[in-house]
């Protein structure tokens, strides 16, 4: 299905009702423009699906996928939770005014230094995701005479249907304790013989940008079966099942995501049924979503350069930024796609690679894309580019990372400014 493209009365593009080739001249570009509108939809839709359901849940963003000051404190203000996976991202969540109780940490090698950090600033929950952390934070749990409530990552053996490198159930998986082996019930036994640490209960998640339902009915039904042999083995009943993120998004008019209202009943539905079934106590339902809270509100903008045509091989338009600012087509071959911001409804002219100026072939933004005609300074917008884009972004070549703009309300709101040649070296010695 094609997506609706917002214009203007000069038929221009806009983001959040603003002109986009009025943001590109006054914040330049490359500039990735956030559409906080579309945000905060998907955090109310994420909300809405859970209380239509009746259930006890948490929604924790996982903020891997965006994150900034601004997006910590809209996070904050929307009220739910973020998820860090790094001190790093933690530092940023409380500096942005995140409070720590509504924090989850996450990693498969947290350091002890991280998880120092946590504990002295309260993070609500930590998820335990091997037994060499068991350990570690027990280490520091006892040094600090405290206490924590943890979730235990388990890797369920599902296979989810999307890219291999962002698979992340499967059993031959880095994350997470193994179901199949044993050593999920061997880390549950360790964990409820030691007094510093309270098992909420357990976190699951089988990976990212996924269509189907069925992965994550799959996995909820499988925790539950474990859940339940646990209770009559260890007289342990989880509060909490987390079924982490991955909820899949709009890249290309290819793309059919189910709305993320539907995801959350759809799940819930699954684990609601399975409840009843073992005559298990419905624990409360845990969800991080990443990608889609915050890819489809935001657009790269980007200036075109040079153009290179080679008769009956193929075209290249060049533009100003590239795979230091998304990698995610050179990593994982994503697709997207772009209009012509000054005129998105112009007619199709062209066969071309949309490439990035960076020294690398594979820098293709777009591959063979039917687009209008373009000349150098035009402002092309690549949509659906919030989500993994900016967080993954690099000083390649030496080229600044891109400026960050929050639109809402009619006005827009420089939220990461442009990096600096100067900001690049900062840190070196001569
Ligand atoms: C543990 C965990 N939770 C949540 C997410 C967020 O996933 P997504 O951005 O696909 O919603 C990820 C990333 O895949 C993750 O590893
Ligand atoms: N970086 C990946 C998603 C990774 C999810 C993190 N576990 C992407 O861009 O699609």
């Amino acid at each position: 299905m094609k997506r609706e493209i917002p214009v203007n009365s000069e038929g221009h593009y806009t983001i959040g009702g603003l002109d986009s080739l009025e943001l590109a001249k006054e914040f330049g570009t490359p500039t990735i423009v956030y559409d906080v509108a579309k945000i905060k939809e998907q955090i109310a839709k994420f909300k809405a699906g859970f209380e239509e359901e009746n259930v006890k849940y948490h929604i924790s963003y996982a903020s891997k996928a965006f994150s900034s000051l601004a997006m910590y404190d809209l996070v904050a203000k929307s009220g739910i939770g973020s998820d860090v996976v790094s001190g790093g991202e933690l530092y940023a969540a409380l500096k942005g005014g995140m409070d720590p109780q509504e924090l989850e940490f996450h990693g498969n090698n947290k350091s002890r230094a991280e998880l120092e950090m946590a504990v002295d600033s309260n993070v609500g929950y930590i998820i335990v995701d091997n037994f060499y952390e068991i350990d570690l934070l027990n280490e520091v749990l006892t040094e600090k005479n405290k206490t924590a409530d943890i979730l235990l990552r388990l890797a369920p053996g599902i296979h989810a249907e999307t890219h291999e490198y962002i698979s992340t159930g499967q059993a031959k998986s880095k994350f997470g304790f193994d179901l199949q082996s044993g050593q999920a019930s061997e880390a549950l036994e360790k964990t409820l013989a030691n007094p510093r640490f309270k098992v909420l209960g357990v976190h699951s998640h089988i990976g990212s940008q996924i269509f189907a339902t069925a992965g994550f009915v799959e996995a909820a039904k499988k925790l539950m079966d474990f859940l339940s042999a646990w209770k009559e083995k260890y007289d342990f009943t989880a509060e909490v099942l987390n079924l982490g993120g991955g909820f899949g998004i709009r890249y290309t008019d290819q793309d059919e995501p189910l709305d993320v209202k539907d995801f959350v009943k759809i799940i819930v539905e699954a684990v609601k049924e399975k409840s009843k079934e073992l005559n298990y106590p419905m624990p409360a339902i845990w969800i991080e979503p990443g990608r889609s809270v915050v890819g489809e509100a935001g657009v790269s903008l980007y200036t075109v350069g040079s153009r290179k045509d080679v008769e009956g091989v193929g075209s290249f338009v060049a533009v100003d930024g590239g795979m230091g600012d998304n990698i995610r087509p050179a990593l994982y071959g994503a697709e997207y796609d772009a209009v012509l911001a000054k005129d998105p409804n112009a007619p199709i002219a062209q066969n071309a690679s949309i490439v990035g100026k960076y020294c690398e072939s594979g820098d293709i933004l777009i591959k063979d894309y039917d687009f209008p005609k373009t000349e150098p300074g035009d402002v092309i917008a690549m949509l659906s580019t919030g989500a993994y884009g900016y967080v993954m972004a690099s000083n390649y070549n030496r080229n600044p990372r891109p400026a960050i703009v929050f639109v809402e309300d009619g006005k827009a709101r420089l939220v990461v400014k442009r990096e600096s040649y100067e900001d690049m070296i900062r840190n070196e010695i001569l």
